[in-house]
């Protein structure tokens, strides 16, 4: 790869779509993608992720706004910027009497490009389909289905590749398994996209994270830094004697009752993990200064999931 290539490699400018019944899925949408990284578009269903994927992949036009696929336009260079992209759709395919190895051979044939058994034989190994390659598509199990998805998608060599619910309907060890495919297709230098309504794999696997709502995309941020600024960390100390308020010596610090007086809770921020910069030293400092006995304490931190409900939610 030159170093002189643009780090964004989709560039998706004031996008909006409306549907023919009038209907707005999606909202001058502003997005780019860098080069080599995974990003995650979390949103509940009809959010518009679909949308915005058939729409920088050159299959629905744009209303208003444009998508630039390495810096060429999805709809007047149709073909230099979908050449550049893999689709992995969310059903499965149905045409259940071809050959593995056949139907990844056809799908980079639609593209135009020269047969390379090579190629293909590359990546049926990485996604360990080799030795099913003379299969028919039938009597596949429905994680190897999946990967051969992946494979018609890589076919033609791909730099980007969408990933449309992954791992939809899929069981803990096949997604953990998917995962693992994802991983090392950027550590191969795919840049990869991923729709998800599952918090759980944005968080185990997004560089990125875009969380869109009603045809809008409400945030866009590294996954580290969204948990680091929206996540909260809570420390709650169960006391030994009840208490009616929290005592005036203790105003300094971010405390609240619960438990009807059996508790008290301090909150705070995720960002300052270090041993000196959460203030819980001081905090239990002053309590056995005011005399108040702790019988236990647990802490506990926000999820992406607790971050992401409350991001829709507020914005509702
Ligand atoms: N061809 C169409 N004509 C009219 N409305 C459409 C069309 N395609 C999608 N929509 C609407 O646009 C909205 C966004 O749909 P989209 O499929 O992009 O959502 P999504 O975020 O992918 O949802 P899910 O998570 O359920 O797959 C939905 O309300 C959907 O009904």
């Amino acid at each position: 790869m030159s170093e002189a290539r643009d780090a964004t490699v989709i560039r998706v400018e004031g996008l909006s779509k409306t549907f023919a019944g009038g209907f707005e899925a999606l909202r001058a949408v502003d997005l780019e993608i860098r080069r080599g990284e995974i990003f995650a578009l979390l949103g509940p269903n009809g959010a518009g992720k679909t949308t915005l994927i058939s729409v920088i992949c050159g299959l629905v036009n744009p209303s208003q706004g444009r998508v630039l696929v390495d810096g060429h336009d999805s709809v007047q260079e149709f073909r230099e910027a979908r050449a550049r992209i893999g689709l992995v759709p969310q059903e499965l395919t149905n045409d259940a009497f071809i050959k593995v190895w056949d139907t990844v051979s056809f799908s980079r044939g639609l593209f135009g490009k020269p047969p390379d058994p090579a190629h293909i034989e590359r990546v049926l190994r990485s996604l360990s389909l080799w030795e099913k390659r003379h299969n028919r598509m039938i009597t596949l199990s429905g994680g190897m289905k999946r990967r051969v998805l992946i494979a018609k998608a890589l076919a033609h060599e791909p730099e980007i590749l969408f990933l449309d619910e992954p791992t939809a309907g899929v069981d803990v060890a096949l997604r953990r398994d998917m995962w693992e495919v994802v991983r090392q297709l950027r550590d191969a230098g795919v840049t990869i996209i991923l729709t998800t309504h599952y918090i759980e794999e944005a968080e185990e696997m997004a560089d990125r994270i875009g969380v869109i709502r009603s045809g809008e995309l409400l945030l866009v941020e590294g996954k580290h830094a969204l948990m680091q600024q929206l996540g909260r960390k809570e420390l709650t100390l169960h006391l030994r004697e009840p208490l009616a308020t929290v005592p005036e010596r203790l105003a300094r610090h971010a405390l609240s009752l619960a438990e009807e007086g059996h508790a008290l809770v301090y909150t705070y921020d995720a960002e300052s993990g270090e041993e000196d910069g959460t203030g819980i030293a001081e905090l239990l400092a002053d309590l056995e200064a005011a005399g108040i006995a702790v019988k236990d304490l647990h802490t506990r931190q926000s999820s992406l999931e607790e971050i992401f409900v409350n991001l829709v939610k507020e914005e509702a």
